[in-house]
């Protein structure tokens, strides 16, 4: 598979604060990536040199092979940062087609419209006068006309309506199907959840998990197994003596299974007879992973 972004040991220090810290990771054609972390980690910076506005203190960094600044790249890349800033006195319009006029196979008025749900309206609107929502979509598209095989969003559902950011992941995953790359950083982890394939783990500069958001929840390994039962003591008792059984107790009539093999567990509650009924399988929330990764990272610091 082609190799699309290669990071290599790249630091960005400003005065002497260490922004980003020897981070190393290469992103494969198709690949639908998250950059996770809390405030501060280094998400945007790591993203601002991948864009090539900025350099690397050291490392290497590259996008289809070349310099993220070289021009062959940019014509490759969409991208819609967290400040919206449009061109003031153009109508939307004339902006869009001003800006698909510098790319090489740009994207149809039609498409943008069609991908990102700017109406008619909008069209003629001019820019300045847009909602902060219309910003973000008119953003979007102008991400999109050139139409590019590299998308670089940094969080970009901020101020959207729950309209706008479903038919905004609709769009992504599109253009994914398509065999788009796509890179975003986003605050909201079920979007990170529902939509990556992969996500980068950001913490004080450095990546403190790469893994898909599945292998990321199950590393913290809060599966559990729940059910109601008439006798919840006499469930404690027989199940608690099976060492697939990592944790056990009681919850407003329900029994709490913790475990890392839930198959298992719903095995023993039919092998133990213990009347189980409602039961129900919890696989951890990519939310409790990422605090507990973030802690636990604190703490070893
Ligand atoms: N231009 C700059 N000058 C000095 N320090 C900076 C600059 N840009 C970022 N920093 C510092 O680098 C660190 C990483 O910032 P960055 O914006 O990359 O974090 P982030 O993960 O994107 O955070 P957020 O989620 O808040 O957007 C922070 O401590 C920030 O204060």
């Amino acid at each position: 598979m082609t190799e699309i972004v290669r990071v290599q040991h790249v630091s960005k220090t400003f005065h002497d604060k260490k922004a980003v810290n020897d981070v190393s990771f290469s992103i494969k054609k198709g690949e639908v990536v998250a950059i996770l972390g809390p405030n501060g980690a280094g998400k945007t910076t790591t993203i601002s040199m991948m864009l090539g506005l900025m350099h690397p203190t050291n490392g290497d960094l590259k996008l289809f092979g070349l310099d993220p600044s070289d021009k062959k790249v940019r014509e490759k890349i969409g991208t819609m940062l967290q400040e919206v800033s449009v061109m003031n006195g153009l109508k939307v319009k004339e902006l869009l087609e001003l800006i698909r006029n510098y790319y090489p196979n740009p994207l149809s008025l039609k498409e943008l419209i069609q991908l990102t749900g700017l109406t008619e309206t909008d069209l003629k609107t001019r820019a300045e006068k847009l909602s902060g929502g219309q910003k973000r979509r008119l953003s979007f598209a102008l991400a999109l006309s050139g139409n590019p095989d590299l998308i670089i969003f940094d969080e970009p559902t901020v101020g959207m309506d729950i309209t706008s950011r479903n038919r905004f992941w609709k769009t992504i995953n599109q253009l994914a199907d398509q065999g788009k790359t796509i890179i975003f950083t986003t605050h909201y982890l079920q979007e990170a959840d529902d939509v990556a394939e992969r996500i980068l783990l950001f913490h004080n500069g450095s990546i403190i998990e790469d893994g898909t958001p599945a292998e990321i929840k199950a590393r913290i390994a809060k599966q559990a197994v729940s059910f109601a039962t008439d006798d919840p003591i006499h469930s404690l008792e027989k199940l608690n003596k099976h060492a697939v059984v990592t944790n056990i107790y009681q919850k407003n009539n329900r029994v709490i299974v913790q475990t890392e093999d839930t198959d298992a567990v719903l095995a023993l509650l039919f092998e133990e007879k213990v009347g189980a009924r409602q039961i129900q399988i919890e696989n951890g929330k990519l939310d409790e992973a990422f605090e507990q990764l973030t802690n636990e990272h604190q703490e070893a610091m």
